[in-house]
């Protein structure tokens, strides 16, 4: 199974990296704009195979779509990070016209691909994408649940002072520092509400915290996170190309669900082999309801700056 990833920087890097080394896919090809920088990060990669034990084949090349050829899966990491003190709506001016562009590209070479969009804002790229491209909506998925709810399972297991991999959680709505919704009511520590030992306090907290888990990063590293991302979409990749049918909250162009219409958000699904291939419906409760259609306000906001750039 081929994977590319356009976009070689912190999170494509990674990305390839944890897929290679977790042998997801047999072929990676790791696609920049910047000269031969692609090439030395999957040279790189590479010369971890012997020490490490993959057979993975990880190549690099600038600019040149066509040994993206008949990917299975593309991966859209091409674009700004945000800076301390910015949010990721900010990027909207730059990122839109390069993730337009590279959608386009990859679809030329690779018209049975299923996309992963994670550059920011990252549920208005996947919208874009999806109306840029005119893909059915099962192919077009943006990575950002994943990543939220591993940060928000991070929180809990913290608060609670047990290990995250004892925590069930998950973050719906969108993307973003007040858009995103951890889902505090129905989190479980080995199946028994987080509730039984945390009080409301700590679980605001620890849901308050998942909510800038993002920009925390960002002001502590300068530029924004990308271990936790890159391996989040390798899990997502992961399901689509093993067909494990995982549930994962990811961005999708909703349709009626959720009460939304014509909009990218995050929501829980289940992924394999055809990529979206179920929208779950839970039910919310009011409050949460009421946060959810307040998270698709913002980002129907947003998605009206593409006009531009759809047009
Ligand atoms: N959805 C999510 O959960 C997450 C999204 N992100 C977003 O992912 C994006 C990438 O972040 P980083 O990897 O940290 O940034 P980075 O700056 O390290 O890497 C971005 C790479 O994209 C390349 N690039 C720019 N224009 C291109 C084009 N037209 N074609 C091909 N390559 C191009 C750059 O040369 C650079 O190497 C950012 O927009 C960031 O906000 C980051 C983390 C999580
Ligand atoms: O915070 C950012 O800008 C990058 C991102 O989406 C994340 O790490 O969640």
């Amino acid at each position: 199974m081929k994977v590319t990833i356009v976009g070689a920087g912190n999170v494509g890097a990674t990305c390839a990296d944890v897929i290679s080394y977790r042998g997801i896919a047999s072929e990676v090809v790791l696609l920049d704009i910047k000269e031969g920088f692609a090439e030395g990060k999957a040279m790189d990669i590479m010369q971890c195979a012997t020490n490490t034990g993959f057979n993975t084949k990880v190549s690099g090349v600038t600019n040149d779509y066509s040994k993206t050829a008949n990917s299975d899966v593309v991966v859209i990491t091409s674009g700004i990070p945000r800076k301390p003190g910015m949010t990721r709506e900010e990027l909207i001016g730059i990122n839109a016209g390069i993730v337009k562009s590279v959608a386009e590209n990859v679809l030329k070479y690779s018209p049975n691909t299923i996309v992963v969009v994670v550059s920011n804002p990252m549920d208005t790229m996947t919208y874009l994408t999806l109306k840029a491209t005119g893909l059915p909506k099962n192919r077009i998925i943006g990575m950002g649940g994943a990543l939220d709810s591993s940060r928000f399972r991070y929180y809990l297991s913290k608060a609670l002072d047990k290990p995250s991999n004892d925590v069930s959680a998950m973050v719906i709505g969108g993307h973003g520092d007040t858009t995103m919704i951890p889902l505090t009511r129905l989190a479980s520590y080995n199946g028994i509400p987080v509730s039984e030992f945390l009080s409301q306090e700590a679980l605001d907290k620890v849901a308050a915290d998942t909510m800038v888990g993002g920009a925390t990063l960002t002001g502590l590293l300068g530029t924004s996170a990308w271990y936790a991302p890159g391996a989040s979409v390798a899990y997502l990749v992961d399901s689509i190309l093993n067909d494990q049918k995982k549930m994962i909250a990811c961005s999708v162009f909703l349709e009626g669900e959720y009460g939304q219409n014509d909009i990218c958000l995050g929501v829980p699904c289940i992924i394999g082999k055809n990529g979206i291939e179920e929208i779950l419906s839970i039910n919310l409760d009011e409050k949460e309801k009421a946060l959810l259609a307040k998270s698709a306000d913002a980002v129907r906001n947003m998605n009206a700056d593409l006009k531009s750039v759809l047009a």
